[in-house]
């Protein structure tokens, strides 16, 4: 049977803290090969549905489905074909790089993991870390060591979350390239979540502007911002964060 299209798709999504409608019935696709940002000024809910698409927090109603299996019905298989990586959730300090992709490798059940892990270490520059404690490493390196975790069991969705904020220009630059394959080579796609509107514009193939829980607008980075009267994506992004209703309006 060919493999769905879709990798993600989100219906009617709503996560609800007591007054707070922190995800307000957001709806959105991510195809097979893609990359799409999920951009929104700082409490818009990004980390709210990319941890609601990871199965870490319960929504209050709405549907996640991972290719085709619905997350709720069938969490073990949905998981099995997603992975993470964000500066906030970093790895074990105590384990090196080697211990934690052979951690990692051993509880997604990776096959022929001691070749992937070398795959991994080469690709993303970590092969002189390797016996090196996690916990030593620079933020940069951290985050290179995250992002090789992240793709050990080749997901379907790649959920990445600021992914190259720690790192410097040059090494960014080479993460975005590396993340780039992993898209257009792979049978995977990514959820990508940034500040960063001229990484956004090289790497994602469509956004997502989120404000105050709601997706706002939809669309080619590149080409949004001339839809909507404004030179850049960043003039875009701060209208639609500082006055959402000015968008209807124009
Ligand atoms: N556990 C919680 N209890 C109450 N409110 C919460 C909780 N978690 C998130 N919120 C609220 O939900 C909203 C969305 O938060 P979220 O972390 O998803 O935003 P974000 O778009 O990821 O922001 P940032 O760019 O700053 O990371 C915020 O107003 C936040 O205060």
């Amino acid at each position: 049977m060919p493999s769905p299209s879709k990798v993600l798709s989100v219906q009617e999504l709503r996560k609800q803290y007591g007054a707070t409608v922190a995800v307000d019935g957001i709806s959105f696709d991510v195809g097979r090969n893609e990359i799409v940002g999920l951009l929104g000024p700082n409490g818009a809910g990004k980390t709210t549905t990319i941890n609601m698409v990871l199965g870490v927090l319960e929504p209050s109603s709405g549907s996640i489905r991972i290719e085709d299996v619905e997350l709720s019905r069938r969490r073990s298989q949905a998981l099995a074909r997603t992975n993470f990586a964000a500066v906030y959730a970093p790895l074990p300090g105590n384990l090196t790089v080697q211990q934690n992709l052979r951690v990692f490798g051993l509880i997604y059940g990776v096959k022929g993991l001691t070749q992937r892990i070398e795959e991994l270490l080469a690709q993303f520059d970590l092969v002189r870390f390797r016996h090196v404690k996690c916990g030593v490493l620079s933020s940069g390196e951290q985050t290179r060591v995250a992002l090789a975790k992240a793709m050990l069991n080749r997901p379907r969705l790649l959920l990445l979350d600021e992914p190259t904020a720690s790192l410097d220009p040059s090494t960014a630059r080479d993460i975005r390239a590396r993340i780039r394959e992993f898209a257009t080579q792979g049978e995977g796609g990514v959820l990508w979540t940034s500040h960063n509107m001229y990484e956004v514009e090289e790497v994602c193939d469509r956004v997502l502007f989120v404000s105050r829980g709601k997706i706002l607008l939809e669309g080619d980075p590149r080409r949004l911002p001339q839809q909507h009267g404004k030179a850049t994506l960043e003039e875009l992004f701060i209208t639609v964060a500082r006055e959402p209703l000015a968008l209807e309006q124009a």
